[in-house]
C-alpha cells in the first residue's frame, strides 16, 4: 500500500502558531470558566463526554479545528452539523460548548474562539471520564466555511478498511500510532446498531457474521440489533467492559475479538498496527501518553489565524 506523506508544511507550521499560555494575558481564568461549565454538564448528562469528544473529532478532520460543525444551518446553505454523519451528535455535546462560550464572553469578551472552546472542553471531557490531563494548546480562529457536502468525505466509516483509515489520516498529518491511539477514544461512548449490524448478520454478503467476532459477544449483540425491524435507536457500548471509563480496555478488548465496529477489530487484525494495539493494552500510561500526543496533533490540523483566514464568533453557531 501507499501511504501518501502527510502533508507537513502544512500542519506544522500552523502548529507552530499555537500556544498553551496563549490567552495568558487577555483571558487568563479561560480553562477554569470552561472546566465550571463541563463539570457541572458532565455531572447532570453524562453522555456529554462522549459525544463532545466525538464533536471535537469531526470539528478537526472538517476544514480543520475550526468550529466549522457547530454553525447552523440556513436556508439554502447545509452547514456540517446536519451532514448524514453528524446527525448523530447528541444536542448536549453542542449545549455544552454553547454553554462554556456563553461564560466566556461575560468574562474575557470576544477574544476566545469557538474552536478553542470545543478543544479545551474535548480535554476536561476524557479527564472527567478518567483519562489523562494534558495542557491543550490555543490560539485557533474560527472558520467562515461550514458545508454539509464537505464532510462524508473527509471522515471515517464504520467499515473503512486500515488502508482507507490510513489514507484519511495520514492526509490531515496524522501517523499509523496517531490513529491506533485516537481510536481509544472508543473506550467510552455507544454506537447505534445501523454502523455494525451488517458484521452480525452478513458480512461481506456471506450471510455469515464476521469470524473475527468473539461468538458470546456476538449473541450479546444480535440481541440488541436484529436483522430487520429493529428499533433504530438502540446502542452497545464500545468498550463492554468499561463503557464509561476512560482507560485502556479498549484494546484489550480488540485482542479478544470484541471490537464493536469493523474499523475497531480491523487494528488488531492488520499487521501493521497489531503491535501498536498489543503495546497499548498492556499499559495505561502509555495509552494516556499516545492519547495526549495524538490529541494535540488533531487539535492543530488545519488552524486559522487571523482575520485574513478566520473570524471570532460571538454565538458559535452563527457567523459574525
Ligand atoms: C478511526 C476511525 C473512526 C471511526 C470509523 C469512528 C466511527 C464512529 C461511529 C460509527 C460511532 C457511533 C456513532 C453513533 O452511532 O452514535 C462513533 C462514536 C464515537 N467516536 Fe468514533 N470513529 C473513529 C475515530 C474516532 C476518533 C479519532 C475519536 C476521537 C478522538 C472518536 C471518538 C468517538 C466517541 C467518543 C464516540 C462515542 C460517541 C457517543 O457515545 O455519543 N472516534 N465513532
Ligand atoms: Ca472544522
Ligand atoms: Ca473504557
Amino acid at each position: 500500500v501507499k501511504i501518501n506523506k502527510p502533508r507537513a508544511t502544512n500542519v506544522t507550521r500552523h502548529h507552530r502558531q499555537l500556544s498553551y499560555d496563549y490567552h495568558a494575558k487577555t483571558c487568563p481564568q479561560l480553562e477554569q470558566l470552561v472546566a465550571s461549565v463541563t463539570s457541572q454538564q458532565y455531572r447532570e448528562s453524562p453522555i456529554s463526554g462522549p459525544s463532545t469528544i466525538r464533536l471535537f473529532f469531526h470539528d478537526c478532520f472538517v476544514e480543520g479545528c475550526d468550529a466549522s460543525i457547530l454553525i447552523a444551518s440556513r436556508p439554502g446553505s447545509m452547514a456540517e452539523k446536519d451532514a448524514q454523519d453528524n446527525k448523530n451528535l447528541p444536542v448536549e455535546a453542542f449545549g455544552s460548548i454553547r454553554k462554556a462560550k456563553a461564560l466566556v464572553e461575560e468574562k474575557c469578551p470576544g477574544v476566545v474562539s469557538c474552536a478553542d472552546i470545543l478543544a479545551i472542553a474535548a480535554r476536561d471531557f476524557v479527564h472527567l471520564a478518567g483519562g489523562p490531563y494534558y495542557q491543550v494548546k490555543k490560539g485557533r480562529w474560527d472558520g467562515r466555511i461550514s458545508m454539509a457536502s464537505r464532510v462524508s468525505s473527509n471522515l471515517p466509516r464504520a467499515n473503512s478498511t486500515v488502508d482507507q483509515l490510513l489514507k484519511l489520516f495520514t492526509s490531515k498529518g496524522l501517523s499509523l500510532e496517531d490513529l491506533v491511539a485516537l481510536s481509544g477514544a472508543h473506550t467510552i461512548g455507544f454506537a447505534h446498531c445501523e454502523h455494525f449490524v451488517t458484521r452480525l448478520y452478513n458480512y461481506r454478503g456471506t450471510k455469515q457474521p464476521d469470524p473475527s467476532i468473539d461468538p458470546r459477544f456476538l449473541k450479546a449483540l444480535r440481541m440488541s440489533c436484529p436483522y430487520f425491524g429493529g428499533n433504530v435507536d438502540v446502542v452497545a457500548p464500545f468498550d463492554v467492559t468499561t463503557p464509561f471509563s476512560f482507560d485502556h480496555a479498549y484494546y484489550g478488548n480488540l485482542q479478544a475479538k470484541m471490537g464493536l465496529l469493523a474499523t475497531d477489530q480491523a487494528l488488531f487484525l492488520d499487521p501493521r498496527t497489531r503491535p501498536i494495539v498489543l503495546e497499548l493494552g498492556k499499559d495505561k500510561q502509555k495509552f494516556f501518553q499516545a492519547f495526549s500526543a495524538a490529541m494535540e496533533k488533531m487539535g492543530s490540523i488545519g488552524v486559522k489565524r487571523g482575520r485574513k483566514h478566520g473570524e471570532m464568533r460571538k454565538d458559535c453557531g452563527v457567523h459574525p
